[in-house]
């Protein structure tokens, strides 16, 4: 979307600043690239409007960040799979599916790559995440006899139903809490941020971000991670 005239630039009489949307990984990490950066906290905490998480990460990740951070838990997590609003966890989509492609690609020979624990899938209610370090092309051929995709966030491999994505779950958060859409700022890295910088007012990719990010965005920055977000909230507190 083009930007938002109801956001203005930085200035002491803005009333208030625009919500967030707020990709996690690739987009709060530190510059290494993994890890919550610390600076962030402080900023989001004292952030005077709502911020919504949208990860590709399992329900309890982004819940969990809320809770750390010291905001109220807006989350879509798992892609859009799961939507929580404050209120209710709404499920989008089934793991069934994704969970067959899982045993295929073991009964094949692979492996999800997580070791015996894989408290990356443990909770994961509608999708499965594959380690980049595991083959893709039979996990490509398996997903697609099961008629689903497999999306690269350059963090994982998600093994998921083509149908959510994080902007749907976006627009339902943004009913329920009562903002508009055009008036919230997005900050991603990756094609499953893609979704979320179609419904927001405005959207920036930060410069690690993929080439779906950075064609989809209306800003792609010239700081990766953190310092990207963090150049952002600076721009339109
Ligand atoms: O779970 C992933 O692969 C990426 O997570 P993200 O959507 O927060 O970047
Ligand atoms: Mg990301």
């Amino acid at each position: 979307m083009p930007p938002s005239t109801s956001t203005p630039p930085s200035s002491p009489s803005s009333p208030s600043p625009p919500p967030l949307v707020l990709d996690i990984d690739g987009t709060l990490t530190r510059p290494e690239g993994w890890g919550i950066d610390p600076r962030i906290f402080d900023p989001l905490r004292e952030w005077d409007a709502p911020v919504i998480l949208a990860t590709g990460k399992a329900f309890p990740y982004p819940i969990a960040l809320c809770h750390f951070i010291g905001i109220p838990e807006l989350v879509v997590a798992e892609n859009g799979g799961v939507v929580y609003t404050g209120e209710d966890a709404l499920f989008t989509a089934d793991r069934d599916a994704p969970q067959t492609v899982a045993e295929q690609y073991r009964a094949a020979g692979y492996d999800l790559g997580w070791g015996d624990g894989d408290t990356i899938n443990r909770w994961r209610e509608t999708e499965i995440a594959v380690s980049r370090d595991q083959p893709l092309d039979p996990l490509e051929a398996f997903a697609a006899d099961a008629e689903l995709e497999v999306i690269d966030t350059g963090y994982a491999y998600h093994v998921k139903d083509a149908a959510p994505n994080k902007g749907d779950g976006v627009e339902v958060i943004a009913e329920h809490v009562g903002i508009d859409l055009a008036d919230c700022v997005a900050v991603g890295d990756s094609i499953n941020d893609v979704s979320t910088f179609e419904v927001v007012g405005r959207s920036f990719a930060v410069s690690n971000a993929d080439e779906e990010a950075r064609a989809a965005a209306d800003e792609v920055l010239e700081a990766a991670h953190a310092d990207g977000t963090l150049s952002v909230l600076e721009r339109v507190r």
